[in-house]
């Protein structure tokens, strides 16, 4: 029997979302918002006096010396600056899953080839702070070089606090149930099929208006996403500036009393309380904002002739290290497309990877056994390629396969030239799929000394029903 819906809990911000939320768009530009006409002040960012009384906040994301065209900071004009609190204490009780150091002591290396089942969303009340937990990353965020790959489950808003991450930027996929997501620059909604980026240090409330939510969360410590070179692509393709969308300032002027921020530091939460919203901000302008993107407008770019293009060709955000094409964190998907090529094996080539690859599904299939909600990590050369099944399946199909669409389907990788440490309870979870290395077990050898009797061997006629697709 089919398990009903958690009831669905409402939290502080339920019903603050009106259908026709406005967004700026655009990719890296300079916004300037005002929720109240005249709220911004004009030809400098600190006036003596700040229109309406308001307090005059900068928020940096890059050292102030960041050279211009990496450095991204904003400016708020808010009802009370963010000060305004008691102090920060070690929050009870504290949250065991995070980690953002990454090291013998919390952490186990791990080559072997991982795979995970949907988690199941717990019954009882969780917010996406709670259902927050760590499966693998490396580095440090002390250290501002790092990453981490999140997973979250939670069924409830969350209430009377607003989270601050200290320690770096969240890259949000979710996978199942929407997110009203508040932050002081104003609100945005995010469905699963969409994305959003919480860059460092902004304050922010996820509400969940459809209850069980689930999805994946890329950290990235000391550097930001950008938008991948397009190189012989040329000035158009793959994802638009136009259509990464940032809020538009709103706020409340409300009392709140025994409002928390929980700010993430090191891994560690804190929590502090003050007696109004974070929400507070009526104006602000400046280039460092939240910002969402429906990954149904990527323009995916393909080969239209012969072998498999590498995935990187389906970059949708980079976050580089200083090496010049090495990223720390690509998210790549894998999004409906047409496969066109001749005479090729057109399911990824089996492969060996100086990156690590963490890899999970938004909808739709990828292989047997890899469902929507599920997830897997093949870490720094550690082979990987498609199953027994897939690989039989595509050979016995023959060259005459003409053009096939791919559809349905939108699945992602988040890859790091840093090599991840596994968090014990991901390793341990009942929810690991611990036959996955059999589903290569079954390749066989079809090598002939003759080169032309290899198509006599039974892959012409093999098992045609396996799934090849992603
Ligand atoms: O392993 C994977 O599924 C990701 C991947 C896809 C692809 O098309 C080529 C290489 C690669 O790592
Ligand atoms: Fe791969």
């Amino acid at each position: 029997m089919e398990k009903p819906a958690a009831e669905v809990i409402k939290g502080e911000g339920w019903g603050r979302f009106p259908d026709d939320l406005e967004y700026h768009s655009g990719f890296g530009n300079h916004f300037e918002s005002e929720a109240i006409a005249g709220a911004l002040p004009r030809g400098q960012n600190s006036p003596l006096i700040c229109p309406f009384g308001l307090y005059a906040e900068q928020i940096s994301g890059t050292s102030f010396t960041s050279p211009r065209k990496l450095n991204q900071r904003s400016w708020f004009y808010r009802i009370k600056p963010s000060v305004t609190h008691e102090p920060f204490w070690p929050r009870e009780p504290s949250h065991k899953k995070l980690v953002s150091e990454f090291d013998g002591s919390n952490t186990v290396a791990n080559p072997t080839q991982l795979r995970w089942k949907p988690v199941d969303i717990p019954d009882s009340p969780t917010d996406f702070i709670d259902g927050l937990y760590t499966i693998c990353g490396a580095g440090s965020s002390f250290l501002r070089h790092g990453f981490a790959i999140h997973m979250y489950t939670a069924n409830k808003s969350m209430d009377n606090c607003a989270f601050c991450n200290a320690d770096g930027d969240f890259l949000v996929v979710p996978q199942q149930g929407r997110l009203w997501i508040t932050t002081e620059c104003g609100r945005l909604q995010v469905s699963p099929g969409e994305i959003v980026v919480l860059p460092q240090g902004f304050r922010f409330v996820v509400d969940l208006p459809d209850g069980p939510s689930r999805g994946y969360v890329a950290e990235v410590f000391g550097t930001h996403f950008q938008l991948p070179d397009l190189g012989p692509i040329g000035a158009n393709g793959l994802a638009a500036s136009r259509d990464f969308l940032a809020p538009t300032a709103w706020f409340e002027d409300c009392p709140r009393p025994g409002f928390t921020i929980i700010q993430k530091f090191g891994g560690e939460l804190f929590n502090a309380r003050q007696d109004f919203s974070p929400f507070n901000v009526v104006a602000w302008h400046g280039n460092y904002v939240p910002y969402k993107y429906d990954l149904s407008k990527f323009c995916p770019y393909n080969t239209v002739l012969i072998d498999h293009g590498d995935p990187s060709i389906n970059t949708v955000l980079t976050a580089p290290t200083d090496k010049l094409g090495v990223a720390l964190l690509d998210f790549v998907i894998f999004p409906p497309r047409w496969l066109v090529a001749e005479h090729t094996f057109r399911p990824p080539y089996y492969h060996r990877n100086c990156m690590s690859e963490f890899m999970g599904l938004i909808y739709g299939a990828k292989a047997d056994g890899f469902l929507p909600g599920g997830a897997s990590l093949h870490s720094c050369m550690t082979p990987h390629g498609p199953d027994t099944k897939t690989y039989e399946a595509t050979v016995a199909r023959g060259n005459e396969a003409g053009p096939h669409k791919i559809t349905d389907t939108m699945a992602f990788m988040f890859e790091s030239c840093l090599m991840p440490r596994t968090c014990p309870w991901a390793l341990d979870s009942h929810f690991r799929d611990l036959d996955y290395y059999r589903c290569w077990i079954g390749l066989k050898s079809h090598f002939s000394h003759d080169k032309t009797d290899v198509k006599s061997n039974d892959l012409q006629n093999g098992n045609k029903s396996g799934c090849f697709e992603h």
